[in-house]
């Protein structure tokens, strides 16, 4: 059974508030970006990629994979607006049986996590990543005042990887391009009225996202015991 990957890569970051795109952005020797490829190019249980990229930033993200030699990446495209028709974009270049959805700003994920949506979604066909929420959460009204206390035990964070047979997934979005808006493809899947399985994730899975979240991964990347010409996948 075949597994391709799409890794969304063509958003402009506006939230991290940086001249160049987040997902170019160094973390040590190597951009945001070629860490989160080198874990799913080194996944035996993997056999290709394909990156949504900004039309503008094709060639150099072509450089970063010759340099790096990630040849499991056949294909790099342009995105779209959102980042719902990017991954679509990127999912009309796989014909795989699986299909995986990783944030290109996610470059924390193990291979062990990438290994096991993989073994569960061959079982439940639509599988995401999520870890249990920590911080109470609670919905407000435009004033800020709090309107309702939502109750914890049952929420979860929803990260990425997300994981899904191939044309369940193409159905789903074929059948919300441009009428559904989602934050995530799972919620797509969902519409259909297709069960949707969690699989505990971790906590180091973060999503680069504001400035902050740099701080957090220079943190993560020495946690992991990481010197400074590691790259993620090789701990030492
Ligand atoms: N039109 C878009 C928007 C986002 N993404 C990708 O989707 C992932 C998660 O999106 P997010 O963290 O929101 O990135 P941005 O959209 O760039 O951030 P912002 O919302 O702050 O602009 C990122 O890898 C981003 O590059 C994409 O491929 N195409
Ligand atoms: C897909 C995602 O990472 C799951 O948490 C998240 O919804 C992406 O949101 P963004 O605003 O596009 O970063």
């Amino acid at each position: 059974m075949s597994v391709g990957v799409v890794i969304p890569a063509a958003g402009v970051g506006k939230r991290m508030g940086t001249k160049e795109s987040k997902q170019f952005l160094f973390l040590h020797h190597s951009p945001i970006l070629v860490h989160t490829l080198e874990i799913f190019d080194s996944h035996p249980q993997v056999d290709e990629i394909v990156v949504v990229t900004r039309a503008d930033e094709i060639e150099r993200c072509y450089e970063w994979l010759d340099r790096e030699h990630l040849s499991k990446v056949k294909k790099v495209v342009p995105g779209g607006r959102e980042r719902q028709e990017s991954v679509f974009l990127g999912l009309q270049q796989l014909t795989t049986d699986y299909v995986l959805v990783h944030d290109a700003v996610r470059p924390f994920v193990t291979s062990d996590l990438v290994g096991r949506i993989i073994d569960l979604v061959r079982v439940e066909q639509a599988v995401v990543t999520a870890v249990p929420m920590k911080d109470t959460v609670k919905r407000s009204d435009d004033s800020r005042y709090v309107s309702q206390t939502i109750e914890r035990q049952s929420l979860w964070a929803i990260q990425t990887p997300q994981a899904f047979q191939r044309d369940l997934l193409w159905k789903a979005h074929q059948r919300a391009d441009g009428k559904l808006f989602a934050t995530d493809d799972s919620m797509l899947v969902e519409e259909l009225g297709f069960p949707v399985k969690i699989i505990e994730g971790e906590y180091t899975n973060i999503k680069i996202t504001t400035p902050d979240d740099l701080l957090f991964a220079e943190a993560i990347f020495q946690m992991r015991g990481l010197k400074k010409d590691d790259s993620i996948r090789t701990r030492v």
